[in-house]
């Protein structure tokens, strides 16, 4: 039975590791992908999930790798397989799932690009548990209990970490970044769709700088 090889763990563990804050990205328009991302990088963010929810994601991956080099970029609402190869060959440096399947888990395991699986209950940390996995996303976290669940998470499975994505917002980021199993939450409130609609590129710089400083 293959695996989660130590590489792709590493490799997990760096991403968690670089940025205490992940936003959710989701490309309306794909000349946005790059200054979207620029601009978050200058507000001291340095991963970057861009979401398969739009026609433009992949391509948004491969763009955003070439013109930030220092930066993470994953592909986030992978939900089949032949979305996760398409984000692999875009140069997606790992892959977020909001669930799990035996068929997602499995072919990561063979990947270039690891996966952080979703996962909102015991029975599937298990799943993913079972194949080597310990580092994870808890979605939808604000209804899948918040806080509460993953310090209960922490008693069957002490070594497993999460990123809580999914109803997360500035205000709460630091009340799961308070637990000792959490090293990064998620959110699509860094990039507000109103100040993406007006390329206000600034103002996107500043709320990923008051985050920062919020939970700091
Ligand atoms: O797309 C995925 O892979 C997901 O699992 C869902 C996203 O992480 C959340 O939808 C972000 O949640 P909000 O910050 O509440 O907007």
């Amino acid at each position: 039975m293959n695996l989660v090889s130590d590489f792709h763990r590493d490799r997990i563990r760096s991403v968690l590791a670089a940025s205490r804050l992940m936003p959710v990205i989701t490309i309306k328009h794909l000349d946005d992908a790059v200054p979207l991302c620029q601009a978050l990088f200058d507000g001291g963010i340095r991963v970057m999930e861009i979401t398969l929810r739009t026609e433009h994601g992949v391509e948004a991956i491969k763009q955003v790798r070439e013109a930030l080099p220092d930066a993470w970029v994953g592909a986030g609402t992978v939900t089949c397989v032949d979305q996760y190869r398409k984000a692999e060959t875009a140069g997606a440096q790992f892959v977020v799932t909001p669930g799990v399947t035996k068929a997602l888990l499995d072919f990561a395991l063979t990947s270039e690009a690891p996966l952080l699986p979703g996962v909102s209950t015991a029975s599937e940390l298990l799943l993913g548990y079972g194949l080597g996995y310990r580092e994870f996303k808890f979605f939808p976290a604000e209804v899948a209990g918040g806080p509460r669940a993953l310090k209960a998470f922490g008693g069957p499975f002490p070594d497993a970490v999460f990123c809580p994505t999914g109803g997360v917002r500035r205000e709460t980021a630091k009340d799961y970044l308070a637990l000792g199993n959490v090293l990064t939450v998620g959110g699509s409130w860094l990039t507000p769709e109103d100040v993406v609609a007006r390329k206000d590129w600034a103002q996107v710089t500043e709320i990923a700088r008051a985050s920062l400083s919020d939970i700091s």
